[in-house]
């Protein structure tokens, strides 16, 4: 074994990784290639060199991200720390300015609106569409169950058991808990009317708002807020959401977190009151003790907001690329919402999103279900349904099961996986920490084809047909607007012989191979890079999402221009800082978790650090320190 970090400054906060020789090989050759020159005589500093230079001043888009990745990723404990920043940063840069913004063109017809309002962002609008597409095409769709059936569904072992191999980046299913509320947040499509006429309208705005918490409009957030006490405070452990009832039920529990940790921002927010505008206890005029509360809400929300968006880019981000078991690199450092310049000009920020047809595609994650996760969502499914022919559910039948386990209307009220609400309102701490040791020790799945289970298939077919209406475009069509080569042929996406077949009998030819199956049925062998452990491992996804999730979080003008400590006072600045390095490579989900659980996420527990990735992974990675605790927490006083 080749220990790299023993060839540069060690950061002594970052335990030093191991790396095979044969790893090393191959991580060189891919550099040579990637140089177009031999480095057979350099040493290993003159390589990093050769690569920061020509990443930082590369012309060519793809190349410069590549190269920069190549680095952040895979080389990262041995990158010298001043390069990390220019690195990110060009990689922000890059994918910023390389993407329309805010997208040009609606999924459907526009027109100008009278009053000259913007709509671009607000809920209720239409999906932006990314590509745009020949409209005179003429397609002949293969049948969709079939397309799902032979290029999606979860193989079967010999047992007739589902094939659910663990995440191979030691992924944990609250990593995907969090990812269904990171794309909850930005997609809620309409289904209201049966005829169709507003499929398009997507009822969450284009921002992570976390409007699951909050809601959608005015009337959503009433029965969310505590008013009456002019403290700016939510009702107890309540949310806005009830479709998130319906998913496993650490996603519940995670927006129960953010909902203390707003009332736990509001009243230190008063307690600061820094500017002294506000009296406690509150006034007793009615209009002034509204107006204070809307005060505190609202900065409250600010600052809980971008505690929601450090998690996303720091441990979410970081846990998706991979990156977590390689200590560092992408997102260790990274500012993308910060000011960057590049080639002596400003990079943009703050300039508005609009979520796309093309991005509702791409995260259709349901491969990356757990094994629990599977079980539980039949369990639900059974129990409202009382039936479990999988294959056999129709798009009515979805419709059946929302309405027969339509929640209580008042969210105070509503509870999920099995709790009850005390007294106050409140759910156990023990039980929701259980909930969250639960989905942290379940090893999640992972983006491949034939990885999405059958209790979903049924959404998935509705997804596909979804994607037919709105004529989006082919998976070819994507990667080329993503400045990425079109696949040649079908064993070109996926050299998995039996999906690249079945593809080829389905489709004919690779260009009119969907973007539904497309991305959800890539082959991990063209990673972009060769390397032993691909970032993503799956090319068009891995590129897309680095688009959407910077496009995103940089085209907030709340999470950019507007994060001022002047609207986040200077309490709710501080707070919203990363902390880079720290013991989670910069992730900030422990914050979260020592604030509102502390007794049950204790000081040298991986369970507190890396809730993203399963204890047993971590303790193959965390070699160095012994004082790391790998095992289920039990309560501390
Ligand atoms: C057991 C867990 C899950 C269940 C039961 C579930 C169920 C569903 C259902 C019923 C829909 C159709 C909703 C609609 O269009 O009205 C849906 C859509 C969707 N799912 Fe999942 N899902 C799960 C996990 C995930 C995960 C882990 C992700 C990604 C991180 C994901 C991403 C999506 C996306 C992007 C949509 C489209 C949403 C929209 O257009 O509004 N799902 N899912």
């Amino acid at each position: 074994m080749v220990s790299l970090a023993s060839k540069s400054t060690p950061d002594p906060k970052k335990p030093v990784p191991q790396m095979s020789t044969a790893e090393l090989e191959q991580i060189k050759q891919v550099i040579q290639q990637w140089l177009g020159k031999s480095i057979a005589d350099m040493s290993l500093q003159q390589i990093i060199q050769e690569v920061y230079d020509e990443a930082m001043n590369t012309e060519e888009s793809q190349r410069a991200i590549t190269g920069a990745m190549l680095l952040l990723t895979t080389l990262a404990p041995v990158v010298p720390q001043e390069m990390v920043r220019p690195l990110n940063d060009r990689v922000v840069g890059v994918l910023y300015e390389s993407m329309p913004r805010p997208p040009q063109n609606m999924a459907r017809r526009d027109w100008r609106s009278l009053d000259g309002s913007d709509p671009l962002g607000k809920s209720n609008m239409p999906y932006a569409r990314s590509v745009p597409v020949d409209e005179s095409r003429t397609h002949e769709y293969p049948d969709s169950r079939e397309v799902f059936r032979k290029l999606m569904l979860r193989v079967r072992d010999k047992d007739g058991k589902e094939h659910a191999p663990p995440n191979p980046d030691g992924l944990s299913a609250l990593t995907f808990a969090y990812g269904t509320l990171v794309i909850h947040s930005v997609f809620n499509s309409d289904h209201s009317e049966p005829d169709g006429k507003n499929i398009g309208v997507n009822k969450s705005s284009s921002f992570f708002d976390l409007s699951l918490l909050y809601g959608n409009n005015e009337a959503e957030v009433a029965l969310i807020r505590h008013e009456a006490l002019g403290r700016g405070i939510i009702q107890p452990d309540t949310f806005s959401d009830n479709r998130v009832l319906l998913l496993p039920p650490a996603a519940s529990v995670i927006l129960v977190l953010f909902n203390r940790n707003h009332n736990y921002i509001a009243n230190k927010l008063l307690e600061e009151n820094e500017r002294g505008q506000w009296s406690n206890p509150p006034p007793l005029d009615k209009q002034a003790r509204a107006r204070q509360d809307e005060e505190i809400f609202q900065t409250a929300r600010l600052i809980n907001c971008l505690h929601f968006v450090n998690i996303v880019i720091t441990d979410y981000v970081g846990g998706i690329m991979g990156v977590t078991k390689n200590q560092g690199g992408w997102p260790g450092n990274a500012e993308p919402l910060d000011e960057i310049e590049m080639n002596g000009r400003r990079v943009s920020r703050g300039d508005g999103n609009l979520i796309s047809i093309e991005f509702n595609t791409l995260y259709r994650w349901h491969s990356t279900l757990s094994k629990p996760d599977v079980e539980w969502a039949e369990g639900v499914l059974s129990k409202v349904l009382e039936r479990k022919d999988w294959d056999k559910l129709q798009p009515p039948d979805y419709q059946r099961a929302e309405k027969i386990a339509r929640p209580d209307p008042d969210p105070r009220k509503r509870t999920f996986g099995g709790l009850e609400r005390g007294e106050d309102g409140t759910f156990s701490d023990n039980e929701l920490a259980n909930l969250l040791y639960d989905a942290i020790e379940a090893p999640a799945g992972f983006f491949r084809a034939q990885g999405s289970p059958l209790v979903l298939g049924f959404v998935d077919v509705m997804g596909i047909n979804q994607m037919r209406n709105w004529n989006v475009c082919t998976l070819n069509e994507f990667r080329r607007w993503l400045g990425l080569d079109p696949f040649k042929d079908f064993e070109d996406w996926n050299a998995y012989k039996p999906v690249a077949d079945a593809a080829r009998e389905l489709y004919g030819d690779i260009e009119k191979l969907e973007l539904y199956p497309g991305l959800h049925a890539e082959g991990h062998a063209d990673d972009g890079y060769g390397l032993p452990y691909p970032p993503l491992r799956v090319h068009t996804m891995r590129n897309g999402l680095l688009f959407d999730a910077i496009a995103l979080i940089r085209g907030d003008r709340f999470f950019t221009t507007a994060r001022t400590p002047e609207n986040l006072t200077q309490w709710g600045w501080n707070d919203i800082q990363r902390v880079y390095p720290s013991k989670a490579f910069g992730g900030h989900i422990h914050n979260l978790l020592r604030r509102l659980l502390p007794t049950y996420f204790p000081e040298n527990s991986s369970y507190t650090w890396f809730p993203m990735s399963v204890p047993a992974f971590m303790e193959k990675v965390l070699t160095q320190d012994p004082t790391w605790d790998f095992t289920r927490p039990v309560e501390t006083s």
